[in-house]
């Protein structure tokens, strides 16, 4: 069991020391609690833990949609101050223009980069490709199933070239069937176009599948509880989820989730800190 936070020599994310205070009526609340967490260059990570541990208050301060009350984050060396072009974020809610086509969707971020249109064409047609909707390019997102809907917003994510993809249950809302069908996509679009992904998710099957760790959080306050070093080949397959060292795994986040021991467990409510 390792509850270290790695110290990468050059970290693409470096959270150090992070804390979120939130008011709650003439009192507060630590949404995060010294959050130290360092994420390597091209580093698939995945976030587990009990609703209200501080996963989406850690993703939107690494989108810079959120201050720190404490410590800092870093991307590249340099405090995140506010959005940036270098970090592309997908949702749970398919954040697509729907008078758009697929393509002008994903061509959206190019454009604004005034970039000339046979280039963001050639671009927009890889990434079109690379998540299978080449058949539905010029298809208004409301043509679209939930899943196809999503893919297109991470081709879109994809083709401003971020080096960071902050995804926060990007498959949340979809079924069970389509869900893994899209882990064995973004993990395959992951290993061919290689990005450091930050990755919320609830679901225990869906973090060890993707990650190269798994870090789990403990809530009240919100907490790094232990970091799970995923040792499966690089190249996941739908077999590979019915092995013993999966198995083992995910019995592994599955207990460190749902029987945290260290402190207050997994209850979720917000409770009041003096902080
Ligand atoms: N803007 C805010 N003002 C006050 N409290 C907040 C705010 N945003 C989040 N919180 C509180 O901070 C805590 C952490 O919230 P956060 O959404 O980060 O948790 P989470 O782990 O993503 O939860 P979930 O899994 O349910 O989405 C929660 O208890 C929440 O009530």
């Amino acid at each position: 069991m390792s509850t270290m936070t790695s110290t990468l020599a050059n970290p693409k994310i470096s959270i150090q020391g992070v804390s979120k205070v939130y008011p709650l009526g003439n009192t507060e609340f630590k949404a995060l609690d010294n959050v130290s967490l360092d994420v390597g260059d091209n580093e698939f990570i995945t976030v587990v833990g009990p609703s209200g541990c501080g996963k989406s208050t850690m993703m939107n301060i690494l989108a810079g949609l959120e201050t720190v009350s404490g410590g800092q984050a870093l991307v590249d060396g340099v405090a995140v101050d506010g959005p940036g072009p270098e970090r592309g974020v997908i949702f749970q809610q398919y954040a697509l223009f729907p008078w758009l086509t697929v393509r002008d969707n994903v061509e959206f971020g190019l454009k604004t980069a005034k970039m000339p249109k046979a280039e963001r064409r050639r671009i927009a047609d890889h990434f079109i490709e690379l998540v299978g909707l080449e058949q539905f390019a010029d298809a208004l997102p409301k043509m679209l199933s939930g899943g196809m809907r999503q893919r297109c917003a991470i081709a879109r994510a994809y083709a401003v070239n971020p080096s960071i993809l902050l995804m926060d249950e990007p498959f949340g809302a979809l079924d069970a069937l389509t869900r893994v069908n899209l882990q064995e996509q973004l993990r395959e679009t992951w290993s061919k176009e290689q990005r450091t992904v930050v990755f919320i998710t609830h679901d225990v099957d869906e973090a060890v599948f993707l990650a190269n760790r798994v870090i789990v959080m403990a809530a009240r306050p919100g907490r790094i509880h232990e970091i799970i070093e995923v040792d499966l080949p690089a190249i996941r397959t739908e077999e590979m989820r019915l092995s013993p060292e999966f198995t083992a795994l995910r019995n592994r986040v599955w207990n460190a989730v749902y029987h945290q021991t260290s402190g207050e467990n997994s209850v979720s409510e917000p409770s009041a800190t003096t902080a």
